[in-house]
């Protein structure tokens, strides 16, 4: 059911020649304006193709969303094709008149019509997407680590270098992308920047963006032949107090292909000259460092909520992820929005595969349901990072065979916790 617009308004494609209607709705709607210097360093990713928007009956934009063109790591398979839901603003003098609404209802029939039966976003506050059938999937996690805070060892750590200098964007990006992706192997939500323009923006660093501190640098961790296996961008906010130095070491991102490059980043992060303590960026739950720091309570751990995501094509979703267990369960899934997902469907999964993972069926069925669910539930344990039992105990699901929660829990989830490393 597509939400009806307020009279005289309609659903449109933005295109390129319309960016700085575009920008201004949502400068309105963030309530910012970038100087012309941060417009000049940081370039246009939005894919313009990909842009949409509600005009008011003046012809003017009211409201505006575009989405990436992105292929979103699922548990043990290939990544599926995803819809990154992404710079969605109403104007503040026309909130509240279903404008997101039917802009929501017109990107998941774009979705469709493309063939991504995943759609992914970051949400600005977190209490809008729940009513679009888009969960919470992931967690991140920041701490802060004190200056010299010990390490337990790692075989190999000590026979990595590092490498400190300025970032430069030319010089450093294609190190950022490939050890960010090895990085990445097998954690789902690890999303990679799509296009030349995204993975510049992971680089770009404005005066504005400062908040004090130096521009951004690289410590990059190599091996004997020089290859990267770590990084993190990272700035220094200088800071004395009655003249001792306490400096703080502040993570955009970081990623390490093993235990033994983390290990020689987070050694080399917590021992710079004039510092204080280490403010990482987002981290996954069950992040490395959380394991090797001798004492991990003094961190003052946050945890908030990373991506989400809505199964636009359920049958399509569910059989693209692969699951920990035998599951052989009807769910039967409420969808108000996107209703060919609604009702009943047996889960079945076939044969064990050699990484002891197992591929998964959904097809329709008048069988009786065992789990009874919407939608976001369903979207926020897709990546394995949210337990079904841990909704049933919060009343979000609810189970009518015994025995049927524990199973698809089980199958659900995944040893790797989720992680996008950065927003979109
Ligand atoms: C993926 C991303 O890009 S996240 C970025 C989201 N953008 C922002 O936060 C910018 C500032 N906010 C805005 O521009 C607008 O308030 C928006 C886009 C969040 C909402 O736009 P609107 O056109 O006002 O939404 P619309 O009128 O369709 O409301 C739909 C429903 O969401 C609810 N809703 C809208 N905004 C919010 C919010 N910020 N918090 C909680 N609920 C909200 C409405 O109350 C309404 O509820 P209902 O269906 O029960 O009646």
């Amino acid at each position: 059911m597509t939400p009806a617009l307020p009279d005289g308004y309609r659903l449109v494609r933005v295109p390129l020649s319309r960016n700085d209607e575009f920008r201004e709705v949502d400068h309105l709607a963030f309530g910012y304006e970038p100087d012309p210097e941060t417009v000049a360093q940081v370039p246009d990713y939005i894919e313009w193709d990909r842009a949409s928007g509600v005009e008011a009956p003046d012809g003017s934009l009211a409201a505006v969303h575009a989405s990436f063109d992105f292929e979103l790591p699922v548990p043990g398979a290939a990544p599926v094709e995803c819809a990154g839901l992404t710079w969605v603003g109403t104007r503040p003098d026309q909130r509240r008149r279903g404008l997101l609404s039917a802009m929501i209802a017109d990107h998941f029939a774009h979705c469709q019509e493309r063939g991504e039966p995943v759609s992914a976003l970051y949400a600005a506050e977190s209490s809008i997407y729940g009513r679009f059938g888009y969960g919470s999937a992931a967690d991140e996690l920041r701490v802060t680590v004190q200056r010299g805070a010990a390490l337990r060892d790692v075989p190999g750590s000590e026979d990595l270098v590092v490498r400190f200098a300025k970032l430069d964007a030319g010089a450093h990006g294609a190190l950022v992308e490939r050890v960010h992706e090895a990085a990445g192997r097998g954690r789902p939500g690890w999303i990679r920047r799509s296009t030349d323009t995204l993975r510049a923006t992971a680089l770009a660093d404005p005066p504005a963006w400062r908040q004090g501190g130096e521009p951004l640098r690289l410590a990059s961790v190599h091996d004997a032949d020089g290859e990267p296996r770590a990084y993190a961008l990272l700035r220094r906010k200088e800071e004395w107090v009655d003249n001792i130095p306490k400096t703080k070491v502040v993570v955009r991102e970081s990623a390490a292909v093993d235990a033994a490059a983390a290990h020689r980043l987070w050694s080399f992060l917590l021992d710079m000259d004039l510092t204080a303590s280490v403010q990482s960026g987002p981290l996954p739950v069950d992040d490395r460092v959380r394991s090797l720091l001798v004492d991990a309570r003094d961190t003052a751990p946050k945890i908030t909520d990373n991506v989400w995501v809505r199964l636009v094509d359920l049958p399509a979703a569910l059989a693209a992820r692969r699951y920990s267990g035998p599951l052989d369960v009807v769910l039967d899934v409420a969808d108000t929005r996107l209703p060919a997902n609604a009702g009943r469907w047996r889960l079945t999964t076939g044969e064990v595969g050699p990484d002891g993972a197992y591929d998964l069926q959904a097809t329709r069925t008048e069988d009786d349901a065992d789990l009874a669910l919407d939608v976001r539930e369903l979207g926020a344990a897709y990546l394995g990072g949210r337990s079904l039992a841990a909704f049933a105990d919060a009343g979000l699901v609810e189970e009518r065979r015994t025995g049927a929660l524990q199973a698809a829990s089980a199958a659900f989830a995944w040893p790797l916790a989720p992680l996008c490393t950065w927003g979109f």
